[in-house]
């Protein structure tokens, strides 16, 4: 049996099903793994027992993964799985900046008890008349699984869609609108747009990368929409921007002390990724993810570690071996199962940044000693019997 410690309420009805062979336990301690969504595991006090952490959701700014790695635990999250969610809550943001909707809808309900409310709404309506998306610029930041469903969205919506991503996949690219204009720096893209969204993972070089200066390129008037982390914003400055009209309006998912005194805001309670089918499919990916890993020590859609998959564990036994990125690991790895005389009938060593992955199927099971050998070698993080 493996257990699965539940962090956070990972779908609306609680349902999560693993299926045989896995319980859900309240005790961390003896749990396998953990199934969490936004909790901040900084500072947390993670026990021996876990092997894997998977997140529910695309960012991962609020888990150690660097620290984790270190530790041997691998930890997954579910990259696409909520996109569609965001790109629909992002549209509606530039419609409610743009219509007066929600100052309409609150005029009505503020004169519900008026018998000639028809007529008076006739009068009024022009305190609410918006303009249209079409035709107009937007800046969209981060073309990837969001972003690009975002500006490929404003393309059919007829704007003038500007992109801007460094570090853009292929496979995005590849998704992403020819009519989506690609720049090169992030002055350019904020030059002269009326809507600028973001949509970048909360990392040291995208905190703070909306600031007075970016701000500034924009058109008089313009709306920022933050549906991606509060810490890419420099917060002082959009509010210095709203105060002034520089900015009309401000959507954001994060409702911070200091976003929720600013004037002419959307926020929202962290809402980005709040549908059932964003809940089911990022549940699902997490989940499979999981289970993959305990069982047959595949990797994939870790943000710590490297993918790596060697299908169903058929052999005798498997083992996996999670350490650092350096010389000579698998020579000694090598020379330690020679020594055991341990046939080894096939073996992946993949790699990604500081950490390394190697896991192999042998003929027999290793002697306990092999494997207290593997776990002596320097810079070995965890060996992992599987089978
Ligand atoms: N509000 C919500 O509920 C919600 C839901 C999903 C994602 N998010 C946030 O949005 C972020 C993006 O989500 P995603 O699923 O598109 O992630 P993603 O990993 O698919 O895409 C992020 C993109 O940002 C790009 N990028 C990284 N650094 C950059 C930089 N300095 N400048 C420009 N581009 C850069 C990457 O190349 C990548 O293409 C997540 O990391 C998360 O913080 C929020
Ligand atoms: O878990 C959530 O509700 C939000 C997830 C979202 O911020 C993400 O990064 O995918």
């Amino acid at each position: 049996m493996r257990n699965i410690k539940i962090i956070d309420d990972i779908t609306k009805d609680g349902q999560v099903t693993f299926g045989d062979g896995y319980a859900f336990v309240d005790d961390t301690a003896e749990a396998d793994a953990i199934l969490m969504r936004s909790t901040d595991l900084h500072g947390y006090d993670l026990p021996a027992s876990i092997r894997a952490i998977a997140r529910c959701g695309a960012g991962v700014n609020n888990i150690p993964i660097d620290d984790y790695a270190k530790r041997g635990v691998v930890v997954f999250n579910s990259p696409g799985a909520n996109a569609n969610a965001v790109k629909e809550i992002v549209l509606c943001m530039m419609v409610l900046s743009s219509r007066g909707v929600v100052q309409s809808m609150d005029w009505v309900r503020q004169n519900a008890d008026d018998p000639d409310i028809l007529t008076h709404a006739e009068h009024v309506k022009k305190a609410f008349v918006g303009r249209e998306l079409k035709g107009k610029r937007v800046g969209v930041i981060g073309l990837g699984n969001v972003g690009s469903k975002v500006a490929n969205a404003c393309v059919y919506l007829g704007m003038d869609v500007y992109g801007y991503d460094p570090f853009i996949s292929v496979e995005h690219a590849w998704e992403l609108s020819r009519d989506v204009q690609r720049v090169g720096t992030l002055e350019d893209l904020c030059r002269g747009c009326d809507y600028l969204t973001l949509h970048v993972p909360s990392k040291a070089d995208t905190v703070g990368m909306i600031g007075t200066d970016q701000l500034a390129l924009l058109a008089p008037g313009a709306v920022l929409i933050n549906f991606a982390r509060e810490t890419i914003v420099d917060e002082d400055a959009v509010d210095a921007a709203l105060h002034e009209g520089r900015l009309s309006w401000f959507a954001t998912d994060f409702a911070t002390p200091k976003t929720v005194l600013m004037p002419n805001t959307f926020i929202t309670t962290h809402s980005g990724a709040g549908t059932e089918e964003a809940e089911a499919n990022c549940a699902d990916m997490a989940i499979s993810e999981l289970k993959d890993y305990l069982e047959n020590g595949n990797i994939a859609h870790s943000v710590n570690y490297p993918s790596c998959s060697m299908g169903k564990a058929r052999a005798a036994s498997r083992i996996a071996c999670l350490h650092a990125n350096v010389p000579n690991m698998i020579g000694q790895i090598t020379a330690i199962l020679a020594k055991d005389n341990a046939n080894v009938q096939r073996m992946v060593n993949e790699s990604a940044g500081e950490n390394a992955y190697t896991m192999f199927d042998t003929d027999e099971h290793l002697e306990s000693s092999t494997i207290d050998a593997l776990k002596r070698i320097s810079s070995m993080y965890r060996v992992r019997v599987i089978k």
